[in-house]
């Protein structure tokens, strides 16, 4: 079974392009002031129509109000909403009634007591997206290049659907992978050769590590 693939913090058409080209599932644009991957609503809907259709498309949002989530999902129009804010239960259910798109809520972890957050969201959102805790003092809820014990996820209901991620590359996928059995990831820094600048070579190796892990470790949920 193929991996899913999202590639987040997209700024421009040929890095979006590019990504789908190589088979990405997911692109992510971040709607956050302070990253160096955010974007303008308008500018991020220009990008997603290049690949409308061909990838989903995911608006990442930090503890956004009704205002700046009514612009965001009227000029991108995303397919997916990754709330990846303090967002709780009852907020993510009032999101899912106001818009009617699934949700990813996006939790951090560093230790085995953080998966416990899980449950109070489960029936709620539709997939979870589990990434590092930010190192102390930075600025990004996201988007920091660090990564968790994958270990830890051993613990991990096997129906708890979610997409692995923090600090993934081409580097440490195959043995992230390989002990997770992970059938969704998600990487940015990753394949960035300066924050919020998407390298078109880094994907390739990115995507060229997938595959090949791909070729040795049945994915979760595969029946091989
Ligand atoms: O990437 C950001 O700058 C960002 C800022 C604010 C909230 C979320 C952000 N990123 C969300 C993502 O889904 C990233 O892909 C995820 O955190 C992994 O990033 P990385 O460790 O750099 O691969």
């Amino acid at each position: 079974m193929k991996t899913e693939v999202k590639i987040c913090g997209l700024r421009t058409a040929e890095a979006a392009e590019h990504a789908v080209a190589l088979g990405a599932s997911h692109i992510g644009f971040i709607f956050f002031p302070k990253s160096p991957r955010n974007i303008e609503p308008d500018d991020a809907g220009r990008v997603a129509e290049r690949i409308r259709g061909r990838a989903k498309i995911v608006a990442v949002t930090v503890n956004a109000d009704n205002d700046d989530l009514d612009e965001i999902v009227s000029s991108l129009k995303p397919d997916i909403l990754q709330l990846h804010g303090s967002e709780d239960p009852d907020r993510v259910l009032t999101i899912k009634a106001i818009y009617g798109l699934p949700v990813m809520k996006a939790l951090s972890v560093r230790e085995a007591s953080d998966l416990e957050r899980i449950d109070a969201y489960v029936g709620i959102v539709d997939r979870f997206l589990l990434d590092a805790k930010p190192p102390a003092g930075s600025e990004l809820p996201g988007g920091n290049g660090v990564s968790f014990d994958w270990r830890l996820l051993d613990a991990l209901d096997g129906s708890v659907d979610y997409m692995l991620s923090g600090g993934l590359n081409a580097e440490n996928i195959g043995e992230a992978l390989a002990l997770t059995g992970a059938s969704a990831i998600d990487t940015s820094s990753g394949v960035e050769s300066a924050p919020g600048l998407k390298d078109l070579k880094l994907m390739d190796a990115f995507f060229d590590a997938v595959r090949r892990a791909e070729a040795v470790v049945p994915r979760s949920g595969s029946k091989t």
